[in-house]
């Protein structure tokens, strides 16, 4: 296995190879036939063994520790399983190939009086922060097979604050048995990586934002898919409610994952159908008081709307690329998720509800959709302003425990309000967005089985204003108000089962609004809002 870098001179001349050109996944011989033949095979077979650990294998994208969804290792961490000679970057490098990391020391003449240093200039990469390894060859323009072979590339997940970014490690060596062999071992402890999807289900909105979605999944996401080899089955959806439809009737088993490129609307649909569609499969019914069982497949979120608020709160950046690493490396975050109800019938999953001016700002908002973006929300946010009207409100809820709790309350107890609020918000996630950047609900978290109830009392439309400002500073929204009365900020807990039941008068007609949490170890942090017209 051992090879000289003998041809190293050629090897520089293709330094300049671009990433696009690495197409092939299997090496090619020179000897021809008989070798693709038993290549097709051996790619046949690898496909069924894949086939056989998907059907046994929870399909999940999960873990955060990506050594856990490994196979049994057959090697000590440390024990070599290959070594060889490429050529990396302009020098020849000694590289050792282990279970769980790639190795490489530059090859230096020796000489009795140098003073080196090997291990101060050994290099490494983890084999969990690889995602991909291709065949390198140089081709001329507009050829699509073959070419000539120069080596072998690794491409690295690398993280840069929030930022995901691919980097990739070219190994050259012009020896096809040589790089076959590494790329066979590569190939092999890489797919050993269980939680990383193979399948996923794409739902791509045209119309998020600036109808540039579909351009985005072709320029941003889907390289990176076929880089992982990851089959992706898009539908572009053609109207509200496509994706739910496909949710619930769609046969999922082949699938290691859903995920939504658009904005928070497509999200919350596409999160509503993977939940529904959980609770249908497990015969629940939704129109009662059920215990909703988790979704049976993860959710990427590839933002590409106007806010992206779920997207912002999940990966801490709006950036497609970084969302997509996520995926492909099969990270895991659990999100809180809320369920909505009205007269006892599940009107839907969401991550958040607003009443009074949020709610109409949003609904005047959707109904401007020929509007440029930017456009519709300023608007909508200006008429919805200068129509400033508070609700006659009764909200009932249980502060959390651990909350900054400005009442005092008994951990368990109720707590009523009653009055005038300009907006009630309920959310799950802190809502994070470029408006907001420390979240529309900076007290609570991504999954601490809590949600935040966020009442701002009637107030002048000037001290409104002032509020929501506020928001777009990074300073605590929340103790800046402690004070002021306005508003209550009130984390709810998840320990005991009804937390909150309150009443909404909007347009001479009564709501009665329950706010119920359920505890669930795996999914902590449901919220049942049951409504019910015409109150006496
Ligand atoms: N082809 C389509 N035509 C019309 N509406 C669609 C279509 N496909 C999906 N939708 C709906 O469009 C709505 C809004 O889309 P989305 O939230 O992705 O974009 P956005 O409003 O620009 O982003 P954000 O919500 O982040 O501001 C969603 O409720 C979705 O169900």
């Amino acid at each position: 296995m051992f090879e000289s870098p003998c041809k190293s001179i050629n090897v520089l001349n293709a330094w300049s190879e671009s990433q696009d050109e690495l197409r092939e996944t299997q090496p090619v011989s020179p000897r021809g036939t008989r070798k693709r033949v038993k290549a097709k095979k051996k790619k046949r077979k690898q496909q069924q063994q894949q086939n056989e650990r998907r059907s046994v294998s929870a399909p999940q994208l999960c873990t955060d520790d990506a050594d856990k969804g490994r196979t049994e290792k057959k090697h000590r961490p440390d024990e070599p399983i290959g070594r060889g000679i490429f050529q990396i970057g302009k020098k020849s490098h000694d590289v050792v190939l282990t279970e769980t990391r790639v190795t490489w020391t530059p090859i230096q003449p020796e000489t009795p009086t140098a003073d080196r240093d090997v291990k101060n200039q050994e290099e490494y990469v983890e084999l969990k922060d690889v995602f991909a390894v291709k065949v390198k060859r140089r081709r001329s323009a507009g050829q699509q097979t073959g070419g000539t072979l120069l080596g072998i590339t690794l491409f690295q997940c690398k993280k840069k604050g929030l930022k995901l970014k691919e980097h990739a490690i070219h190994l050259n060596n012009l020896s096809a048995d040589h790089c076959e062999i590494w790329f066979k071992s590569l190939k092999e402890i890489l797919s050993g990586f269980k939680n990383r999807p193979k399948s996923l289900k794409v739902f791509v909105n045209p119309i998020s934002h600036k109808k540039e979605a579909y351009q985005l999944y072709l320029d941003e996401v889907a390289p990176l898919f076929k880089l992982a080899d990851i089959e992706a089955d898009v539908t572009i959806t053609k109207r509200k409610g496509h994706a739910l439809s496909i949710l619930k009737d769609c046969s999922l088993e082949d699938y290691d994952g859903v995920v939504c490129v658009g904005g928070d609307g497509s999200v919350a649909e596409v999160a509503h159908g993977l939940l529904l569609r959980a609770q249908m499969d497990a015969g629940r019914d939704t129109d009662s008081i059920f215990t909703p069982l988790q979704a049976a497949l993860p959710l990427g979120i590839i933002p590409a709307g106007s806010t992206d608020v779920v997207a912002c709160s999940v990966h801490g950046i709006r950036r497609a690329v970084t969302a997509t690493l996520h995926i492909i490396m099969g990270h895991h975050q659990p999100v809180d998720v809320c369920s909505f109800s009205s007269m006892g019938r599940l009107l839907r999953f969401g991550f958040s509800a607003m009443f009074g001016f949020g709610g109409r700002t949003l609904a005047l908002a959707e109904r401007h959709r020929w509007m440029p973006p930017s456009q519709r929300r300023e608007f909508a946010l200006i008429k919805t302003l200068a129509n400033l009207k508070p609700e006659d409100c009764e909200l009932s809820f249980i502060t959390s425990r651990g909350a900054e709790d400005q009442t005092k309350c008994e951990d368990g107890s109720w707590q009523t309000r009653q009055g005038l609020y300009l907006n009630i918000s309920i959310m799950a996630i802190p809502c994070l967005c470029s408006m907001a950047p420390r979240g529309l609900a900076p007290t609570t978290r991504l999954s601490n089985g809590s949600m935040a109830l966020i009442a701002v009392g009637n107030t002048s439309r000037s001290e409104f204003i002032k509020h929501l400002k506020r928001y777009s500073s990074t300073n605590n929204q929340v103790s800046s108000h402690q004070n002021a009365s306005m508003c209550t900020y009130v984390t709810l807990d998840h320990k005991t089962s009804l937390k909150s039941l309150g009443y909404i008068c909007s347009n001479s007609q009564k709501y009665i609004v329950w706010v119920k949490i359920i505890d669930f170890s795996f999914m902590p942090k449901i919220i049942r809002i049951l409504s019910k017209d015409h109150v006496p």
